[in-house]
C-alpha cells in the first residue's frame, strides 16, 4: 500500500487528530503532513513539537487533502483552502452529509472520497465506510486506503447514498454502546446495586462481551447471545423483555432512521 507524497489535514478536533494518530503511528512520514486548525490544542501542539509535521504553514498543494471540521464549518473553511489543492490532489472528506456534489461545488478537487470513520479510531480500532467518485483514480483509492487502515478496518461501498447509512451504524455507533453501558448501570441501581458498582460492572460487561466477539470472528452474535442463554434461566427472562416485539431491535432500527435522516439534512 502506498502512502501519499503530502497530507494536509485540515480540522484537528475529536476525529482528525485520531486519524492523526493513526497516520504518524503507521509510520507516516510526518515532515510530509500539514495540519490547519485555526486555534490548536496544547496537546496537538506538543505533539507536532515531538513529531515534527508542521502546525498551520502557508498554504501550499498537497497530494491528499483531508477535511475533518464539522460539517456546519464547510462553507467557511472551503473559502479559505483552495491553494491546499494541485492538478493531483485529491480530497477525502470525513463530513457527515456532506455530498460528493457538496464537496465539488465549493472545493476545486475532482476525485473526492467520503469516508465515515468512528471514535475507536483513536486506539486504532475503528472501522470506516468510504466512498470513492468516479474521478478517482486506483491509486488515489489505494492511497486513501493506507490513510484509513492506519486507524482500523475499512469497507469501502460503491454507492454514494450508502455512507449516510455506514453513518448512522458506525459512525455513530460507539454512542450507541456507551449508551447501552449508561442504561445497563442504571439498571443496576435500580435493582440496588451502588452506583460505583453497578457502572463498573456494566463497563467491564460490555468490554468483555466486544472482546468476546474480537477473538472469535467465525462466531456470530446470536451463537455468543445463545452462549449466554440458559434454557428457563434469567438471561432468557431479560431477553424476553429486549427481543419482544417492540424490543430493542425495533429501536434500534428507529435510531439508526432517525441518523440517517439527520446526515441526509446536514447536505447542501
Ligand atoms: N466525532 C465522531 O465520532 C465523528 C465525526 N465525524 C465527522 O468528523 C468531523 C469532525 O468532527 P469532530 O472531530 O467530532 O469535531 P471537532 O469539533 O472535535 O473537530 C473539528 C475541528 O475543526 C477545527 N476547525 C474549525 N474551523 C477550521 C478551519 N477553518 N480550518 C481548520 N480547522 C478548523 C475545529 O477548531 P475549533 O474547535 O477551534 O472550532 C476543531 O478542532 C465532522 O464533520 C463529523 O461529522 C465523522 C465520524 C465520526
Ligand atoms: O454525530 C455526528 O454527527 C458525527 C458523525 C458520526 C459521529 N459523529
Amino acid at each position: 500500500m502506498t502512502a501519499p507524497e503530502t497530507l494536509a489535514l485540515v480540522g484537528a478536533g475529536k476525529m482528525g487528530s485520531s486519524l492523526l494518530g493513526g497516520w504518524l503511528a503507521a509510520g507516516f512520514e510526518p515532515r510530509r503532513i500539514s495540519v490547519y486548525d485555526p486555534a490548536p490544542s496544547d496537546a496537538l501542539r506538543a505533539q507536532a513539537g515531538k513529531w515534527g509535521f508542521a502546525l498551520n504553514p502557508a498554504h501550499a498543494p498537497a497530494e491528499a487533502v483531508v477535511l475533518a471540521v464539522k460539517p456546519q464549518a464547510l462553507d467557511a473553511v472551503a473559502a479559505g483552502i483552495a491553494a491546499l489543492f494541485g492538478r493531483d490532489s485529491f480530497l477525502l472528506s470525513i463530513l457527515a452529509g456532506k455530498t460528493v456534489h457538496n464537496l465539488a461545488a465549493r472545493l476545486p478537487a475532482s476525485a473526492i472520497l467520503r469516508a465515515m470513520p468512528n471514535t475507536p479510531a483513536a486506539v486504532g480500532r475503528g472501522v470506516t465506510g468510504v466512498f470513492a467518485n468516479e474521478a478517482t483514480r486506483p491509486d488515489q483509492r489505494e492511497k486513501a486506503q493506507f490513510l484509513l487502515s492506519g486507524v482500523g478496518g475499512v469497507e469501502w461501498v460503491e454507492r454514494e447514498s450508502l455512507i449516510d447509512a455506514v453513518t448512522a451504524i458506525s459512525g455513530s455507533g460507539p454512542a450507541y454502546v456507551f449508551n447501552l453501558v449508561e442504561a445497563l448501570a442504571e439498571a443496576g441501581t435500580q435493582l440496588g446495586l451502588p452506583a460505583d458498582l453497578s457502572l463498573r460492572l456494566a463497563r467491564a460487561t460490555v468490554e468483555g462481551s466486544g472482546e468476546l466477539l474480537r477473538r472469535q470472528p467465525d462466531i456470530s452474535a446470536a451463537t455468543l447471545r445463545k452462549n449466554v442463554t440458559s434454557p428457563g434461566g434469567t438471561t432468557q427472562a431479560a431477553l424476553d423483555v429486549l427481543m419482544a416485539p417492540d424490543g430493542l431491535t425495533p429501536l434500534m432500527v428507529r435510531a439508526g432512521a432517525a441518523a440517517r435522516k439527520r446526515a441526509e439534512d446536514l447536505s447542501g
